[in-house]
């Protein structure tokens, strides 16, 4: 079954509409990342998901039903909406029991997420003094208390070291193997080429792409191709129609041409080419041709 249905969903904020006619699924099994630039309303969107925020129009229904519906909210769904948001005078683990109790889940949750989580070792430390990683992490095993079959996440590698970004990018590509469904929002692409399966990608609250990341590399960005060949070379291909920009170690990087193109260019004019490799364009290339049109601003043409 779909674990999250999106239809039509629309927020209005004043005159503004942040988010806009948004439909989508979230499939269980996989990581799907949510990405957008800034003001996207990715947040308002995963707000209204989980019934903090109501839409003007539209509905979404998490397993079928909507979240005000479901009887224990926390054993269906997880979400990390905002990691700060733990009460800094509570040990770690005080602050999840206290969650298990009033949500009616079994005590011994309390200690399998601080053990899912690492946070084992400073369980009874107060989270005021927590690092912004173990903030993370304690609100992470909060998502994990009512072990949900939907979990949501909101930026969670904001402001993480190197090792809090693995730590989160393997977690939740487990969490999807175990067959949930992890719903994930980034403005980071290289991050989310990395972690997510499935990809929607929004801008200006409309919906831009819905598609496996897989797909998106393949048909948008600008495909280039690496060419070590002497300096004189760049010119001819210029002249033959392409784009050239100087890349790594006297490398060129071409566009506007094929790597089999530019082989008989070099042919024809007697170039020894020592590499020619196409290049597959990033997903943040993707991501960049996609959401120019939805940038709030867009920096002026040097
Ligand atoms: N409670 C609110 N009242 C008024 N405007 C709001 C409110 N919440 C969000 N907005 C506006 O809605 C738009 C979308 O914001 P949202 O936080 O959903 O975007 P986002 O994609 O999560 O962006 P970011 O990556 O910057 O967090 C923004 O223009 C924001 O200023």
């Amino acid at each position: 079954m779909t674990a999250i249905d999106v239809r039509g969903l629309t927020k209005r904020y004043g005159p503004e509409t942040v988010v806009d006619d948004l439909s989508f699924t979230v499939e269980p099994g996989q990581v799907t990342g949510f990405l957008g630039p800034n003001g996207a309303g990715k947040s308002t969107t995963m707000r209204m998901i989980i019934g903090l925020a109501a839409p003007d129009r539209g509905t979404v229904t998490i397993g079928g039903r909507r979240y005000q519906d479901l009887p224990v909210p926390l054993a269906e769904v997880g979400a990390l909406l905002d990691a700060g948001a733990v009460h800094g005078g509570r040990t770690a683990h005080d602050h999840l029991l206290a969650l298990a109790v009033s949500n009616g889940l079994p005590k011994q949750r309390v200690g399998e997420v601080l053990a899912r989580t690492g946070l084992e070792g400073v369980a009874r430390r107060r989270a005021g003094g927590f690092s912004l990683g173990m903030r993370q992490r304690l609100g992470i095993a909060a998502t994990l208390l009512g072990d949900p079959r939907v979990l949501i996440f909101d930026e969670p590698i904001n402001g993480l070291d190197p090792e809090g970004i693995r730590w989160v990018r393997d977690l939740m590509r487990s969490l999807a193997a175990e067959g949930r469904a992890v719903l994930v929002s980034s403005h980071l692409m290289s991050e989310m080429a990395q972690t997510a399966d499935h990809l929607i990608v929004i801008g200006r609250g409309r919906l831009i792409a819905d598609t496996a990341v897989s797909e998106l590399t393949r048909t948008n960005g600008e495909s280039t191709v690496l060419v070590r060949a002497p300096a004189s070379f760049a010119p001819q291909l210029v002249a033959a129609g392409a784009t050239v920009r100087e890349g790594l170690e006297s490398t060129l990087l071409v566009s506007g041409l094929t790597a089999a193109d530019i082989g008989q260019l070099a042919s024809y004019h007697g170039v020894a080419l020592s590499e020619l490799t196409p290049q597959r364009p990033s997903l943040e290339d993707a991501f960049m041709e996609l959401t120019r049109d939805s940038l709030e601003f867009q920096g002026a043409a040097a």
